[in-house]
């Protein structure tokens, strides 16, 4: 059984840190959600960096505390781009997080995603079910970039799911975090559920994106394992915060960035819910 506040312990600290040392986050991305991961990074104190171009990636992300990576929308410039900057990053010791966006369908992408994590052992791997199932071989159910139902992690599945994505992260030593109503965050040894959340966040493109930018910032200042699983948390909270006050889908917009602002060490620690 979990303990809740072995969870949470580690929470203030990396956010503290985060404000304190304001990191250089590299994101390599797409224009979809680009700007919203650019203006979430800076909600923690980080600094940004959303740098794509081939011929600079190296330098910029030699001077960065960690390097995020996004397969959405995905162009032959950013593969490459994606490469150079891993290439930099283990040279310099900073973690890496891949998102895997779109890789349950697309053979480009999941022969990228799965050569890349084998070259280059990302710290963190995330994807919602249906990508992160692609990537462990198996069918899955995608529709576009958006999770399928019948892949989603539940309550009746989740020893399943638990067993399943713990033996990828095992067998990649990795930390992977699936998203979800229930977000997933295992290595194959410990793993966890965060409950926090609104289905609206799944209504709104880009949140799992921002997910990934915000894990890949907590990794500057956390481990793999906790940065995952705090990111969960504070994007599931932000969402039932914005909820509240939203009247439709642009202002949840607007809340959920508020939400981010303005979400307390307290909150994220009282308020944090696990399966
Ligand atoms: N039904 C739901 N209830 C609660 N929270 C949800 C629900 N669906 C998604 N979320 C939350 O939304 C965020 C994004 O998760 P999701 O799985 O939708 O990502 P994604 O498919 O990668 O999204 P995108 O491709 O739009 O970036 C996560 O924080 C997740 O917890
Ligand atoms: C809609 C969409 N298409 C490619 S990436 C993206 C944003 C959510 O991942």
């Amino acid at each position: 059984m979990i303990n809740e506040n072995d969870l949470t312990a580690p929470f203030s600290a990396i956010r503290r840190r985060i404000k304190e040392q304001a990191p250089l986050i590299h994101c390599i991305t797409h224009p979809i959600t680009m700007n919203d991961c650019a203006n979430l990074v800076l909600t923690t104190g980080a600094k940004p960096h959303m740098a794509s171009h081939p011929q600079e990636v190296a330098e910029v992300t030699a001077g960065a505390a960690a390097l995020a990576v996004n397969l959405g929308n995905i162009t032959d410039d950013r593969m490459l781009a994606m490469r150079r900057a891993a290439e930099t990053a283990r040279a310099v010791g900073i973690p890496v997080l891949i998102d895997l966006v779109g890789v349950a369908g697309s053979t480009l992408r999941r022969d990228f995603a799965c050569r890349f994590i084998a070259d280059y052992r990302p710290a963190v791997i995330k994807g919602n079910s249906s990508e992160m199932k692609a990537v462990c071989g198996l069918p899955s159910h995608a529709v576009g970039v958006d999770a399928g139902a019948a892949d989603a992690v539940t309550t009746g599945n989740y020893t399943e799911a638990e067993r399943l994505f713990g033996q990828y992260a095992a067998a990649q030593h990795t930390v992977v975090l699936v998203s979800g109503a229930i977000d997933m965050i295992t290595d194959g040894h410990v793993s966890c559920g965060v409950t926090n959340g609104t289905p609206l966040l799944a209504q709104l493109t880009g949140t799992g994106c921002m997910l990934g930018a915000l894990a890949g910032t907590y990794l500057a200042a956390g481990s793999p394992w906790q940065a995952a699983v705090l990111s969960a948390v504070t994007m599931g909270l932000a969402g039932e915060y914005a909820a509240i006050h939203a009247t439709g889908m642009g202002s949840f917009h607007m809340a959920l960035f508020d939400a981010f602002t303005n979400l307390t060490d307290e909150q994220i620690c009282t308020e944090a819910r696990f399966v």
